[in-house]
């Protein structure tokens, strides 16, 4: 239509002929307001669709695997390489996690070194729950059922050998002076729990079948709830946890955990180092610890042989210490990267071909990155994230783990610590083992998840390789291994293909997969891993999204 043309719809939006100056003043303002309104419309039409193109081009990473199998770890791993500035900004406020690590440590010891004194029975062995065969389709974000105790396991108590001869008025006095500790203890749990206690997956640690639970008020534990915490929002966690005081070690109760009057944690601890030691370095107390098969140097957040460096008032956490500080995660975290193309090797080869084709020039930069809780009871909370994956990484522990759960009578502290108990380690492996097969079948047959590719990693290869080397036989614990040599690689092969053949027999349709035997404690061998998956994982999005 030429410029010069009348406008036929014209007469539609014309005013009435006979129009009041009074009517007119509200035609006006009506029209205003109708303008103001689909601006309004449009602005957000406008930015949904930018949004919508944008998200286009988000990559989305699921860490996915069992409780402590090391997702948060990997995910810091990722960190630390690509998100820098915020890793740094982080770092800091991971000292209360790391000092409430130390903490348990230390409760626990004097715990133990209480049932001793006491002359406390080491109660029964956990009951195990019954190998079974592997069942297709097994859904794994059902809550988590009652476990039978297994079918055939005997029950019989650990002999009781009373240390008490040995335990003297220096461990009593340590006892004593330590005790206090266990205030802050609570208060840093408190803190970082946020009151986010949950019941945790029983049949990871056998928790389930013995029934703890952890006191939100008290913080303490009690039968029937587990031991450990963790937190919704980790930073809100990390930050709450960074400032807790608690009331003086000489009396008075801290209000809500802390206070002007109250003393800085960092400070009680300093305050409490040599004691800590002391106690830590005591072969009597190894010797209770061996007894009662609390094995806490290979367990998580250990850093009892650091408190030289890390029980000062100063103590600034470094990156390693935060890549092996425990915290529990509950529900899901989601972290954002952003890669610089200078950086991102196959990224920025293929940046500006992309942008030359017009074609999501921004394709691959953005990443969200999200870390779930791989404890049974919070793994409904998983599938909600399925949708639009472009990769799983999965953790599998490669070493073979056998939880032992040493049952204290008062306060109760239960403690899964990994140590081999022939009896018990052979159905608890298995179980655990099975665990992971499980949830890996459910994922790589997972609908939603058909297009995802696929990346396992068999990670805690330095527990696998330390365990193995103390003289452990795999097929032990684990029959189906058979005679194959029971070394490290070994075991890796056999491992991986037992996950690949389940990945080859689930998968809806043909997926990329990789596999990586990792250690992910260990930063520098990870960050070469690291680097590999984000470089295959931006591949096999580039080539999903035909912009390759
Ligand atoms: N020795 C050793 N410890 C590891 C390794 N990977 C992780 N850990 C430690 O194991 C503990 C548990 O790791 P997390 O990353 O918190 O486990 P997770 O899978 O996130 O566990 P949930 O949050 O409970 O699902 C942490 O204290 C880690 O430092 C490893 O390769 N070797
Ligand atoms: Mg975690």
């Amino acid at each position: 239509m030429g410029a010069t043309e009348p406008d036929p719809f014209a007469i539609f939006h014309a005013p009435p002929p006979d129009e009041t100056p009074g009517e007119r003043a509200e035609r006006e303002a009506k029209e205003v307001e109708a303008k103001r309104v689909s601006d309004v419309i449009d602005d957000r039409l406008r930015a949904e669709k930018l949004a919508l193109k944008k998200d286009k081009y988000v990559v989305r990473v699921l860490l996915l695997g069992q409780a402590e199998s090391g997702k948060s770890t990997t995910l810091k791993n990722f960190r630390m390489c690509y998100a820098r500035a915020a890793w740094d900004a982080e770092r800091g406020s991971w000292r209360s996690v790391i000092q409430l690590n130390i903490l348990r440590s230390i409760t626990t010891i004097v715990e133990v070194l209480q049932a001793e004194m006491d002359d406390e029975p080491i109660e029964p062995d956990t009951p195990t729950m019954p190998f079974s065969p592997l069942t297709p389709n097994t859904p794994f974000f059902e809550p988590p059922r009652p476990e039978p105790p297994a079918l055939g396991t005997k029950t019989h108590p650990i002999s009781k050998q009373p240390l008490s001869s040995l335990l003297t008025d220096k461990h009593q006095l340590l006892k004593h002076r330590l005790g206090p500790l266990r205030r802050v203890e609570t208060d840093l749990k408190r803190r970082l729990g946020e009151g986010a206690v949950e019941e945790v997956d029983g049949a990871a640690t056998n928790l389930g079948a013995l029934g703890f639970r952890l006191d939100p008020d008290s913080g303490s534990l009690v039968r029937k709830q587990k031991g450990e915490w963790g937190v919704r929002r980790l930073q809100d966690a990390l930050e709450k946890g960074s400032t807790a005081r608690v009331g003086s070690l000489r009396g008075h109760e801290s209000n809500d955990g802390g206070g002007e009057g109250g003393e800085d944690a960092t400070d009680i601890i300093a305050g409490c180092r040599e004691d800590m030691k002391a106690l830590w370095s005591d072969e009597v107390v190894r010797v209770v610890l061996k007894k009662r098969k609390l094995r806490l140097e290979d367990s998580a957040g250990f850093f009892l042989d650091d408190l030289d460096r890390i029980a000062q008032r100063n103590y600034e956490p470094s990156d390693d210490d935060v890549v092996r500080a425990r915290l529990r995660t509950l529900g899901v975290q989601e972290y954002r990267i952003s890669f610089e193309p200078q950086n991102t090797g196959i990224f920025a080869e293929r940046i500006p071909i992309l942008e030359a084709g017009g074609i999501g020039g921004d394709a691959g930069k953005e990443w969200l990155l999200y870390d779930v809780g791989g404890s049974r009871t919070v793994r409904h909370a998983w599938l909600p994230y399925f949708d639009n994956v472009q990769a799983i990484i999965f953790l599998a522990r490669a070493s073979p783990h056998s939880p032992f759960i040493v049952v204290f009578p008062h306060n109760s502290t239960p403690t899964a610590v990994s140590c081999f108990d022939e009896r018990l380690a052979e159905d608890s492996k298995i179980n655990r083992l099975e665990d992971s097969f499980l949830l890996w079948r459910s994922v790589c047959g997972s609908k939603l998840l058909a297009k995802a590719s696929m990346i396992l990693f068999l990670n805690k290869c330095d527990l696998l390789k330390k365990k193995l080397k103390s003289g452990v036989q795999v097929k032990t614990h684990l029959p189906s291994y058979g005679e194959r040599p029971n070394d490290v690689n070994a075991v890796l092969k056999y491992l991986k293909g037992k996950f690949r053949d389940i990945l080859r027999q689930q998968s809806p349709e043909l997926r990329q997969s990789y596999f990586y035997a990792t250690t992910v404690i260990d930063t520098k061998a990870t960050a070469a891993t690291i680097k590999a998956v984000k470089d295959s994982i931006l591949r096999d999005y580039l080539k999903s999204a035909d912009l390759f």
